[in-house]
């Protein structure tokens, strides 16, 4: 993977060295609108995430500059959880980003192709990414698989239900040193909770912890953590509004008890009349509450893609809730890893490999790369036609097969 010549075009793609960072900081600056490049410190942040062996770079040999640098893309080193199967290695494609000047002449996809020829190679199972845009991956076999919900909280509102056996465990405010002893190892065991969830290695905490300045939306405070045995929740006090109000950042709860625990807290700031908050499609806050109407829902985003790279050991992977006995046909147009598949569940483990047999399901692989967390079922599929079965027995097989007790919310934006 060293300087090749891609034709027709004759641009060059190659690995970061040392001496790139300047131009590719001042690509992605220009590219995601950044009206401030990034700090040395940020800057810094970025570099321990990734290998410059993962970074990919497309120049112009042919620039009015001097070999200008047209295309960046990088990916970090992942773990996700999948349902009942603990954590698995993706490849977390980030920073891509194509110059202005050179849009729509095939860079990204150049970049893409590269970076699926070495995850191949490395054997990499799953690529996962978070998208700017919902129409440009699907092309390359992603589909949305984690969505989150934002939600506005009515806080003159919204009071727990109290329920008398219960003692609420304590919360407390934590200083910086409690927060980076025990913040980590909370949220280390809370992704073992949900399927999506990934893991955020040592050198992603450095950045989190330093909550710095410059990553601050404009007009907010600093990171209020408040710790429990069991979690954790983060906000910040948004003062571009008038009242301020609380933008909570996150609430990690590994037990139902520690959720309760700290949305008591959460909903019982003074002085801020409405607080948002970003949470999982199945979140229980507003069962939790004596009025379900202050919790308003205000969107809902996809916040993880998902690209299965080799099916037989992606399916092989997660556990299932019923079930099944299906010849599947998957279609990869992107990179011919696709064909017919036998599927077989039972127990919850699912044996999968390849197939002569006639298929009774049908579906391109970033429909099955939606289903796999169980985020999107099949049936939702079916009714939009981008999916097929012998009938609707398969239908309710794949359906209940696929389902997961919760839903997948990946925690972690890159
Ligand atoms: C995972 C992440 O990092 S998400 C961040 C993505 N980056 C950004 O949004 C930064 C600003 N945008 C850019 O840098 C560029 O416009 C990019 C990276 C989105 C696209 O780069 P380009 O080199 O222009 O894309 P390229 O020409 O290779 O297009 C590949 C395919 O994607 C399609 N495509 C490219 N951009 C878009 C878009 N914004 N919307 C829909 N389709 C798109 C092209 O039509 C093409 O389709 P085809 O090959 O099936 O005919």
């Amino acid at each position: 993977m060293s300087n090749t010549q891609t034709e027709p075009s004759a641009l060059t793609v190659a690995r970061a060295t040392d001496a790139d960072w300047t131009e590719i900081f001042a690509a992605d600056a220009r590219a995601f609108l950044m009206t401030n490049p990034l700090s040395e410190a940020e800057q810094a942040d970025l570099r321990a995430k990734v290998a410059d062996d993962d970074v990919v770079l497309v120049r112009d040999p042919d620039g009015v500059a001097d070999h200008p640098l047209v295309g960046v893309s990088m990916y970090y080193r992942m773990t996700m959880t999948v349902p009942g199967g603990g954590p698995q290695s993706a490849a977390g494609l980030s920073w891509v980003s194509v110059a202005a000047t050179h849009r729509r002449r095939g860079i990204l996809r150049t970049m893409i192709t590269e970076l699926f020829d070495q995850w191949e190679a490395e054997k990499q199972v799953f690529a996962i990414l978070t998208a700017t845009e919902a129409t440009i991956y699907e092309r390359f076999g992603f589909g949305p698989a984690c969505f989150a919900q934002n939600v506005a909280v009515d806080l003159t509102a919204a009071r727990m239900r109290q329920r008398a056996d219960r003692t609420p465990a304590s919360v407390n405010y934590a200083t910086d040193e409690d927060v980076a002893r025990l913040v980590p190892d909370l949220h280390a065991r809370w992704t073992a909770t949900r399927p999506g969830a990934l893991t955020r290695p040592t050198a992603w905490w450095g950045q989190i912890l330093a909550d710095r300045q410059s990553r601050r939306p404009a007009h907010h405070s600093g990171l209020h953590y408040l710790i429990h045995a069991d979690g954790y929740a983060s906000y910040r006090i948004d003062q571009s509004v008038e009242p301020p109000r609380a933008a909570i950042e996150e609430v990690v709860a590994i037990t139902e008890q520690a959720h309760t625990d700290l949305w008591r807290v959460l909903v019982g700031l003074d002085l801020t009349p409405r607080a948002t908050a970003l949470i999982a499609v199945d979140d229980p806050l507003p069962a939790k509450l004596t009025n379900h109407r202050a919790v308003a829902v205000t969107g809902i985003e996809d916040r993880m893609w998902l690209r299965i790279l080799d099916v037989p050991r992606a399916l092989g992977a997660r556990r299932y809730s019923g079930d099944l006995d299906a010849v599947i046909e998957v279609v990869d147009d992107f990179r011919g890893h696709g064909g017919v598949f036998d599927m077989t569940v039972r127990h919850g483990g699912a044996i999968v490999a390849p197939s002569s047999a006639k298929p009774t399901v049908r579906l391109d692989i970033s429909v099955l790369s939606s289903m796999f967390l169980g985020s999107v079922p099949a049936r939702t599929f079916a009714a939009a036609d981008r999916l097929w079965t012998d009938g609707p027995d398969t239908l309710d097989a794949l359906d209940q097969a696929f389902a997961t007790g919760v839903a997948p919310f990946a925690g972690t934006f890159f």
